[in-house]
């Protein structure tokens, strides 16, 4: 009886690898899959220590999500090549921004994610089940896309506290996922954000992923992801004037660096 299981067990992954052989589809709808369902169980077990530990909504819990988070990548053949973390070694808070390609970015977040440190996310998110239970419980900030007005409260009110908290604040000023290769126009409330506070942006840049992973074209296989998290740019005596030069700054300075991550060298420059 027991060999009969085992046998049938045997069959079907060997079918399962198969279809995953002949078929980039099957490939990449049972990988995404995968990483869907290892989210909302990891979630879902990690929420009860979260709550164990550190009682309740806490940054502190970021520090258990991402060591859960971390054994993610082996699952999936990627590997992180990673420089530049002593940037953030700032004194106090800082706004970090980064390029946002997709939701495999979460690994990539969690790679390099100093203590201290929360993100803003869609409120969407909130509703994700387990998945939305566990950015509760890590202290994410959600914020409503549809309406200006209240992003625009929330952040004001982050920019009030985030002092007295000592946070650090991650921000994806993309607003969206963007699997290009090229950064989308960045919106300004990360740098609002910075400005109000007073406190310095850290840009982080993430290599393109469109060599392993493309929804488009049903690819996902295993691969290499350059991270740099390039030296903090003060904010001390700006005012909300200089935020849209603030912007484009960032923005080029991270656009040049993933062309330079993603081997297209030299086509970053002066192009916002
Ligand atoms: C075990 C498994 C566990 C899994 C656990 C996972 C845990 C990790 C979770 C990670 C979560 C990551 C989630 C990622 C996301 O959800 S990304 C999407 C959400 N994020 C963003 O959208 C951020 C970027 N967006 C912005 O900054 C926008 O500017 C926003 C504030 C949202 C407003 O957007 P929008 O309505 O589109 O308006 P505009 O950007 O066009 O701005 C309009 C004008 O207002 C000015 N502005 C903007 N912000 C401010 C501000 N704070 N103060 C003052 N003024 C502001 C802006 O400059 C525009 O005016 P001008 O045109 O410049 O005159
Ligand atoms: C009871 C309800 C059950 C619902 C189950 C929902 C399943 C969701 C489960 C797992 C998904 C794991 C995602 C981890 C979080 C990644 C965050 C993320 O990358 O969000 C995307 C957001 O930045 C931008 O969104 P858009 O590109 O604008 O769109």
């Amino acid at each position: 009886m027991e060999l009969g299981w085992l046998l049938w067990g045997a069959a079907v992954l060997l079918l399962l690898h198969l279809l995953m052989e002949l078929s980039p589809a099957v490939n990449f709808v049972l990988r995404i899959g995968f990483y869907y369902v290892l989210c909302i169980v990891c979630s879902g077990l990690t929420a009860p220590v979260c709550l164990l530990v550190n009682g309740g909504r806490t940054v502190k819990n970021m520090r258990i999500i991402k060591t859960v988070v971390k054994s993610f990548k082996y699952f999936f053949g990627l590997r992180f090549e990673v420089k530049g973390l002593e940037n953030f070694d700032v004194e106090g808070p800082a706004i970090i921004v980064s390029n946002h390609q997709s939701i495999l970015d979460m690994m990539g977040l969690m790679e390099v994610l100093p203590d201290g440190c929360v993100q803003v996310g869609k409120k969407e998110l909130m509703y994700a089940g387990t998945v939305g239970l566990i950015t509760y419980l890590g202290g994410v900030i959600f914020i409503n896309r549809k309406s200006t007005t209240s992003a625009k409260m929330v952040m004001a009110e982050v920019a009030k506290t985030m002092t007295a908290d000592n946070v650090k604040v991650w921000v994806y000023p993309e607003g969206t996922r963007n699997c290009t290769g090229d950064l989308l126009p960045f919106k300004k409330g990360a740098f609002h954000l910075a400005v109000q506070a007073q406190v310095p942006v850290i840009p982080v840049v993430y290599s393109s992923f469109t060599t392993f992973y493309n929804p488009k074209k049903n690819l996902f296989t295993s691969g290499k992801i350059k991270v740099e998290v390039l030296p903090p740019i003060e904010t001390k005596g700006l005012t909300s004037d200089d935020v849209s030069d603030l912007t484009d700054r960032c923005y080029n300075i991270m656009r040049e660096t993933l062309f330079r991550l993603s081997g297209r060298s030299g086509e970053g420059k002066d192009s916002s």
